[in-house]
């Protein structure tokens, strides 16, 4: 599998988990506080007597250890009421924060002369409550039908209002009057609000409180973290692998680099060489061809004078009988030597053959060939051959006429030589103009 089918399959899982966390939220944040209140502790029964009502309710034995308890609602106040208060925690003022909370489901059993049953979820805040004062915590109250004796009942957050009486009572302002549920400290089952006089009897066998772990806003953020977190790490991990594959790229291209110059270098050397005559340095007759088309071509394209010059070696057959072939040798290579110090840089020099030499001149006119001519017959003149003494050398020189190709030129140049060596060699001879 290679990388970019691995990365759309990773990227298909995180948009599945993605759906999954937005669409299952309600299930994956679910979170229960179940309570079973078959005990005492914690729990309050209580009637209307601070009200001025005689209502007294008491605690029953319950065989199924469900909580258990009855009052008889008499005439001792207008509005007779009685209940049970389930206290959170221990503290009385340190509840549940149940704010992402959303139902409270209430198993419960009811007979009676009323109609409904009030639920009240009791939230301590200090700028209302305090700790001494037990109804100074918040009413969030809804009241339900429980028409039948057994039930089950659920019951949204959102349909809980705050008590109006309480409110009053408490005088209120209308910042804080709304429904609270992030520091709930009891919950609280009283008789309902039709306040019917006769008995009553409440079985509690469990009440659930159903919420998110979280906030959806929170939940939503912590996704967004996640992504970006994730797309933080791809691009990183991108970056890091980019960076390696272009040091890698380097790296080769270096190395071609590298590879190529030896190359060109050999080429290059193998070019010289065959260019080149092996015993004097001199180039050879392949070595000038290209110095000869530039001349050529700037004659013609430019009118710049193009001359060469033929120089050949005096008697050069009385050395090598008298001296031997390798002092023959040494003073072509000598003489070689001396010439390429003399000359410019433009200019090139090349073994025709034999002891026979060329000096092609680009840019020269035949007055100046003429002069490089009679300054190397005099230094060739002046040079000491070691054991074989003075050597002296013929010279020939022609400039390209107008009309003229490369073949006339040398063979006006050869001319020249020929007749340098008839009037007596060590001589210069000029083609004629
Ligand atoms: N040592 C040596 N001799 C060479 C080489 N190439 C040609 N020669 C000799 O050069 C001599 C040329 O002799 P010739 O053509 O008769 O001319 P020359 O003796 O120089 O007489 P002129 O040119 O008339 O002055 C021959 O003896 C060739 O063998 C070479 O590479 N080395």
């Amino acid at each position: 599998m290679n990388n970019k089918m691995r990365l759309e399959k990773a990227l298909l899982v995180l948009v599945c988990l993605t759906a999954l966390a937005i669409f299952g939220q309600d299930w994956l944040l679910r979170e229960t506080v179940v309570l079973e209140p078959h005990s005492q502790s914690n729990v309050r029964l209580y009637g209307d007597a601070i009200a001025g009502g005689a209502t007294q309710t008491q605690l029953l034995e319950n065989p199924d250890g469900a909580l258990q308890w009855r009052c008889d609602l008499n005439a001792g106040n207008p509005y007779p009421y009685c209940g049970m208060e389930i206290f959170l925690t221990q503290s009385r003022s340190q509840g549940l924060d149940m704010s992402d909370y959303r139902t409270v489901r209430l198993w419960l059993d009811y007979e009676g002369t009323n109609k409904s049953v009030r639920v009240f979820l009791r939230n301590f805040d200090p700028r209302y409550s305090t700790v001494s004062d037990n109804i100074s915590t918040k009413y969030n109250q809804v009241e339900f039908a429980a028409s039948s004796p057994q039930g089950f009942y659920e019951l949204s957050f959102g349909d809980f209002f705050v008590a109006n009486w309480w409110l009053r009572e408490k005088d209120i302002p209308p910042n804080l009057s709304h429904p609270q549920f992030d520091n709930l400290v009891s919950i609280e089952i009283q008789s309902g609000s039709t306040h019917r006089l006769g008995e009553q009897n409440f079985t509690l066998h469990r009440i659930e409180l159903i919420g998110q772990r979280y906030g959806t806003a929170d939940w939503y953020l912590a996704i967004i973290i996640v992504w970006a977190l994730l797309v933080l790490v791809f691009l990183l991990y991108r970056v890091l692998r980019l960076t390696g594959e272009l040091r890698e790229r380097k790296r080769r291209e270096q190395e071609l680099i590298e590879v190529n110059a030896l190359l060109d270098s050999r080429s290059r050397e193998l070019e010289t060489l065959a260019k080149t005559d092996s015993l004097t340095g001199a180039f050879n007759r392949q070595g000038i061809e290209e110095a000869v088309k530039q001349g050529l071509w700037e004659w013609r394209h430019s009118r710049k004078p193009f001359s060469i010059v033929m120089m050949d070696v005096d008697h050069f057959k009385a050395v090598n009988d008298q001296y031997g072939h390798a002092a023959g040798d040494l003073v072509l290579t000598k003489i070689s030597a001396l010439v390429h110090e003399h000359i410019r840089a433009t200019d090139l020099f090349a073994r025709w053959g034999g002891e026979e030499f060329v000096l092609v001149c680009r840019n020269t006119r035949m007055n100046y060939a003429e002069h490089v001519a009679r300054k190397l017959k005099d230094l060739i003149a002046q040079q000491d051959f070691a054991e074989i003494g003075r050597v002296t050398a013929s010279f020939g020189v022609a400039s390209l006429k107008g009309g003229e190709g490369v073949d006339a030129l040398f063979k006006a140049a050869d001319k020249a030589l020929y007749l340098a060596k008839e009037r007596g060699r060590n001589r210069v001879e000029v083609a004629p103009r």
